[in-house]
């Protein structure tokens, strides 16, 4: 069956911040993110372990509210939404894959009643066919009446994709899809998601440590101590000035250049492009004309 083309949405978030309030101390996770996703793009969001990126996604999902700054998905401004709106709003345009696959599944169900029950009162009406569904994530047919116990870890986490993807939603969340997978299994969710943005037009962001899986995705953008400290694009890797006029440092040349290092920083304006000359300063007289 062929499915009608879709248009993915776009994602515009803007100084955004959230803080935890745990046990009388705030955690603040995220400390003002800039970030653009184009519709219908995909993009991997990296950076060490406790720098922000399941926050980010779980804000951008509506599952948690920030604290200060927009959210802004396609033409809504889901920051402004009570959470009873948020529910309704997100319904089949916003999808969420959990790490895990199992976790995505109904236990006591197929795979293939997995997905209906996840078509059930869908109200965009961009629903494609399961069997489609399945063909694009490359779910083979001998598994289609499987409960989720009877699957490899590999299989469930396809068929949890196929479950998010269920509705066509415009947005396509995925918190680690190719975590403790086989190099095999890790191609075959990277094939996936190429076929569900492809046939859906579906935009997906995903959250992950893995290279691999970062390479396949349009656009790469890391966090690190709750803001975006890099970007890639096309594999080009570019710093991000943030909104206080900061310039994160690459990680190679933040190893030479410990935090609290001195730096003259002098324009070059002899080429056609704007270029900075950042050097140590290390002593006495230096700099002066
Ligand atoms: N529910 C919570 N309550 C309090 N603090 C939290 C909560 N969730 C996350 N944090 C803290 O917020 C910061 C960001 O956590 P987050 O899980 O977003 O990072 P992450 O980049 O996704 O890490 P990982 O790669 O390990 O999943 C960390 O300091 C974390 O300890």
């Amino acid at each position: 069956m062929t499915t009608t083309t879709r248009v993915g949405l776009s994602v515009h978030v803007a100084r955004l911040v959230h803080i935890y309030r745990a046990d009388g101390h705030d955690v603040a996770a995220l400390s003002g993110v800039d970030l653009s996703i184009d519709a219908g793009s995909t993009l991997a969001l990296l950076g060490p372990s406790g720098a922000g990126k399941s926050t980010l996604l779980s804000l951008i999902a509506g599952l948690e509210r920030p604290t200060a700054g927009t959210i802004t998905i396609g033409d809504e401004r889901t920051d402004q939404l009570a959470d009873g709106e948020m529910d309704r709003w997100r319904g089949d345009r916003v999808a969420l894959v959990l790490q895990g696959g199992q976790r995505n599944l109904l236990p006591y169900l197929s795979v293939l009643d997995n997905i209906r029950m996840a078509q059930w009162g869908s109200v965009t009406g961009a629903a494609p066919d399961p069997d489609d569904l399945l063909e694009w994530v490359g779910v083979p047919d001998d598994i289609v009446h499987r409960k989720p116990a009877e699957l490899t870890e590999a299989q469930a986490q396809l068929v949890a994709l196929c479950v998010g993807a269920a509705s066509g939603p415009g947005l396509l969340l995925a918190d680690e899809p190719t975590a403790s997978l086989a190099a095999d299994a890790t191609h075959q969710v990277i094939e996936a998601l190429r076929r569900l943005n492809d046939s859906l037009g579906t935009t997906i962001l995903t959250v992950t440590h893995d290279p691999v899986l970062a390479a396949a995705m349009d656009r790469t953008v890391t966090i690190r101590d709750g803001r975006v400290g890099a970007q890639a694009h096309d594999g080009v890797e570019l710093a991000v000035v943030s909104p206080d006029g900061a310039l994160p440092l690459p990680d190679d040349v933040l190893d030479e250049l410990p935090p609290g290092t001195l730096l003259r920083v002098q324009r070059d304006d002899s080429s056609q492009h704007l270029r900075l000359v950042v050097e140590p300063w290390s002593g006495r007289g230096e700099g002066r004309p």
